[in-house]
C-alpha cells in the first residue's frame, strides 16, 4: 500500500491535479522555477549550483510528501473497493416476464424488472422485496456474518445486489440500473472518486490562499529592498523563503484529513455519502429517532385479541384476519398467523369474496377491507376514533381501557371495527433493543438531546421512551410532522441528526443535517439519507458524532500548528538573509545557525519533513474526549499553537547541526 502511495505521489504531480490544492500548487511552481534556474545559464551569477540544486530537490520533496499523505489516505479505501468489486461480479438472474421465468445476466437488469431469488442464490441487483420473506447473508457488503431477514411490506424490504439468499425465496423489484447500484456507489465513495470539497474545506482553502497571496507580496517586496541594500537574494532563496512562510503543513494534509475521516467511519461500517455530513455530525446537538425498528427490534407481532363487551374473541379474530389477508406489512401478516394459531381460522380467498383491500398508509394509520356487506378497518386508536366520528360513533369506554393498558406496557394497540362497530383490540408487541439505554446516556453526556418520533399513540410512546431512556418523544407523528419537527429544531439553530428506516422517514432523513438510514431499511430511506449504517444500529450515531468532532478537531489542530510553525521559520530565515548587510539583525538570529545558506536549507528541509511527520496524526485523528467545545479549543490552542512555535526552533537547529556535520551546506 505504501509503495502504491509512493507511485501515486508522482502521478499527482500533474498540474491539473495540483490545481485543486492551491498552496501546494504554488510550491510546485517554485520547484519548477528553481529547477530551471539551477540548471540554466543564469545560475552562474548567483550562489552555488550545489546549494540551488538542494533547494530545488527539497521543494519537489515537499510537494511529493503532500501528495503522499493524500495517496496514503486514499489507499485504504482502494483496498476496500477491490473487495467490493468482487461482490459485484456478474451473476445469473431469474427475471419474471408475466408468468414465465427468463434467465438473464445481472448486468442486463433494469429499474422496474422483477426477479425471483431462491435459497443459495445471489441477489442480482438492488431492489425492494415485493413478495416473500427470506434470510439473507449480507456479509459481502457489511462484513457481518449473521443473516438478516428481508421481507415485503414493512421497513425491512431493501435488498442489496451481491448479497445471498440463505433460505426461502423472495421476489424483488429492481430499483437501480446497472452501474448505479449501491455497490457501485460504495466503490466510488471508498475510492474517493466522487469526493468533493466540503464547505468548511473550501472556507479553509480560501483562508490559506489569502495567506499565500500575502506572503507572495511580502517576498516580492523583499527583492527591491534587498537590491537597495546590496544583499540581493537569488531566486532559489526567495522561493525557499516563500515556501517556508506559506501554510504548507495544513495545505499538504488538508485533503488527507478529510479522506481519513470518511475512512474511519467506513471502518465502523458507516457509509458517508458526503464529507459535508461527516463535518455536520461533529456539531450535531439533536438526534431524532423513529421507534419501530430503530429503538425497538421492529417485528411488531400480534400476540393477543382482546374483544369488546358483547363480542366473542373469534368474531374479533375473524374480522382482524379478513382485514389483514392482503396486508403485506409484518404487522398484518402476524395477525393472520395469530388468528390461525389461536382460533384455527383458515386463510380465505379474498378475490373470490369480491373484496377491495384498503392498504395501510402512514397518513391514515389504518388499513382494512371492503366486502359486499362488511367494511372492516383496523388501525391506531386515534385513527379509528376519527373514522368512527364520521358516522357519529365513539370508542366504547371498555375498549379505551384496553387500549390504554396495552399502550402502558409499551405495546401497540390496533383497534378493529366492522361496519363502524368496534369489535376489540389487537395487541402488537415489540421489544426495545438491548443496551440502548446506556448508549443514549452517553449521547446525553456528549451534549446531544435524543427525541423519539413515532406514529404510535402517546402512551405507548411514553412507555417505550422511558424504557429506552430518550430525553423526549413525539407521538402520533405522520411523515409531515416528522419533517416539521426537524425544520423547527433547525430554525432554532440546532444541527439535527435523524436515524430511520421507513419510507415514511425519507422526507425527514433528507431534511436532517445528518440523515443516517439503516441498511435494513427501505430503498427510499437509504436514498434520502446522507449516510447508511451497514449494521443498522441507531446508537452508532455516537461513533458518527465522535468521528465528525475528531475530524473538525484534527483540522483545527493542524491549522493552528501550521500557522504557528510558519512564524517560527521567519526567525530562521530573515536574519540569515540580512545578517551580512545589517549586523544589528543578528539579535534576531536566536538560533545561532551556522551560515545563511544552512539556515535557509534547514528551514526548507524542516518544512518538508514536518508534513510526513504529521501524516500519522492526520490519518488517525487527534484523540477525542467528551469535553465542552471551549475546553477542547483551549487545550488544542495550547498544545498545537505552542508546539507549533517551539518545534521548528528545535527541528531547524537540529537539521542545521546535521548539515554542518555532513558538510552539506
Ligand atoms: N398494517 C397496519 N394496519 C393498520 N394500522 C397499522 C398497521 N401498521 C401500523 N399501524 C398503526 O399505524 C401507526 C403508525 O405506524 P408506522 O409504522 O407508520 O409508525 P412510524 O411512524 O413508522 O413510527 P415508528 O416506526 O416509530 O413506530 C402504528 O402505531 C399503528 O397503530
Ligand atoms: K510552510
Ligand atoms: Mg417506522
Amino acid at each position: 500500500m505504501i509503495w502504491q502511495a509512493v507511485k501515486d505521489s508522482f502521478v499527482k504531480l500533474n498540474p491539473r491535479v495540483m490545481l485543486s490544492n492551491p498552496v501546494m500548487f504554488v510550491v510546485e511552481i517554485m520547484a519548477v522555477l528553481t529547477t530551471f534556474f539551477t540548471f540554466s545559464a543564469l545560475s552562474g551569477a548567483h550562489g552555488s549550483l550545489w546549494f540551488n540544486a538542494q533547494i530545488a530537490a527539497w521543494l519537489w520533496i515537499t510537494v511529493l510528501f503532500a501528495n503522499f499523505a493524500e495517496a496514503l489516505a486514499e489507499g485504504r479505501g482502494k483496498a476496500q473497493a477491490a473487495s467490493l468489486r468482487r461482490a459485484r461480479s456478474e451473476t445469473r438472474a431469474k427475471k419474471l416476464v408475466g408468468e414465465r421465468v427468463e434467465e438473464v445476466s445481472s448486468t442486463r437488469l433494469n429499474k422496474g424488472d422483477v426477479v425471483l431469488v431462491e435459497a443459495g442464490e445471489v441477489i442480482p441487483g438492488d431492489g425492494e422485496v415485493i413478495e416473500g420473506i427470506a434470510s439473507v447473508d449480507e456479509s459481502a457488503v457489511t462484513g457481518e456474518s449473521a443473516p438478516v431477514i428481508r421481507e415485503s411490506g414493512g421497513d425491512r424490504s431493501a435488498v442489496t445486489g451481491g448479497t445471498r439468499v440463505l433460505s426461502d425465496w423472495i421476489k424483488v423489484r429492481v430499483t437501480a440500473n446497472p452501474g448505479e447500484t449501491f455497490l457501485d456507489r460504495m466503490i466510488q465513495l471508498v475510492e474517493g472518486a466522487r469526493r468533493q470539497k466540503t464547505p468548511n474545506e473550501i472556507a479553509l482553502t480560501i483562508l490559506l490562499v489569502g495567506l499565500t497571496i500575502i506572503f507572495l507580496l511580502v517576498v516580492a517586496s523583499l527583492e527591491p529592498f534587498a537590491m537597495y541594500s546590496g544583499a540581493r537574494a537569488s531566486l532559489p532563496v526567495l522561493a525557499a523563503l516563500l515556501v517556508c512562510l506559506i501554510p504548507t503543513t495544513i495545505g499538504g494534509l488538508l485533503s488527507a484529513i478529510g479522506i481519513a475521516g470518511m475512512d474511519r467511519l467506513l471502518r465502523r461500517n458507516i457509509l458517508a455519502m458526503s464529507g459535508r455530513a461527516v463535518e455536520a455530525a461533529g456539531d450535531v446537538d439533536v438526534l431524532l429517532l423513529d421507534k419501530t425498528g430503530t429503538i425497538t427490534l421492529g417485528n411488531r407481532m400480534a400476540v393477543e385479541f382482546v374483544a369488546a363487551p358483547g363480542v366473542t374473541p373469534q368474531m374479533l379474530a375473524d374480522a382482524a384476519q379478513l382485514a389483514s389477508l392482503a396486508d403485506e406489512t409484518p404487522e398484518g401478516r402476524s395477525i393472520v398467523v395469530l388468528a390461525k394459531e389461536k382460533y384455527n381460522l383458515r386463510e380465505r380467498d379474498l378475490a373470490g369474496l369480491g373484496a377491495v383491500f384498503v392498504p395501510f398508509s402512514a397518513q391514515t394509520r389504518m388499513s382494512g377491507v371492503d366486502l359486499k356487506e362488511r367494511e372492516i378497518r383496523k388501525g391506531a386508536s386515534d385513527a379509528i376514533e376519527k373514522y368512527l366520528a364520521e358516522s357519529g360513533e365513539k370508542l366504547p369506554p371498555a375498549v379505551n381501557t384496553v387500549v390504554e393498558e396495552i399502550a402502558r406496557k409499551g405495546g401497540t394497540p390496533l383497534v378493529v371495527a366492522e361496519n363502524r362497530r368496534v369489535l376489540g383490540v389487537i395487541y402488537l408487541k415489540d421489544v426495545v433493543k438491548g443496551g440502548i439505554k446506556e448508549r443514549f446516556a452517553q449521547l446525553r453526556r456528549m451534549g446531544i438531546k435524543t427525541v423519539m418520533i413515532t406514529g404510535d399513540n402517546p402512551l405507548t410512546a411514553a412507555a417505550i421512551a422511558a424504557e429506552a431512556g430518550v430525553d423526549d418523544f413525539m407521538a402520533e407523528a405522520t411523515p409531515e410532522t416528522k419533517l416539521a419537527l426537524i425544520r423547527r429544531h433547525q430554525s432554532a439553530g440546532h444541527l439535527v441528526a435523524m436515524t430511520g428506516d421507513g419510507t415514511n422517514d425519507a422526507p425527514a432523513l433528507a431534511q436532517a443535517d445528518v440523515g443516517v438510514a439503516m441498511n435494513s431499511g427501505t430503498q427510499a430511506a437509504k436514498e434520502a439519507g446522507n449516510m447508511v449504517d451497514l449494521d443498522s444500529n441507531p446508537t452508532k450515531l455516537i461513533e458518527v458524532v465522535e468521528t465528525g468532532k475528531q475530524l473538525l478537531m484534527t483540522r483545527g489542530a493542524l491549522t493552528t500548528f501550521s500557522i504557528a510553525n510558519d512564524v517560527a521559520k521567519y526567525f530562521a530565515i530573515i536574519p540569515a538573509l540580512f545578517a551580512v548587510t545589517y549586523p544589528q539583525l543578528n539579535v534576531l538570529n536566536i538560533m545561532g545557525l551556522a551560515t545563511p545558506q544552512s539556515a535557509i536549507l534547514s528551514a526548507v528541509i524542516f518544512n518538508a519533513l514536518i508534513i510526513v511527520a504529521l501524516v500519522p496524526l492526520a490519518l488517525r485523528g487527534v484523540t477525542y474526549r467528551p469535553l465542552g467545545a471551549n475546553a477542547i479549543l483551549r487545550r488544542n490552542m495550547f498544545i498545537y499553537g505552542l508546539g507549533g512555535l517551539i518545534v521548528p526552533f528545535i527541528g531547524i537547529k537540529a537539521i542545521d547541526l546535521l548539515l554542518v556535520l555532513l558538510g552539506l551546506h
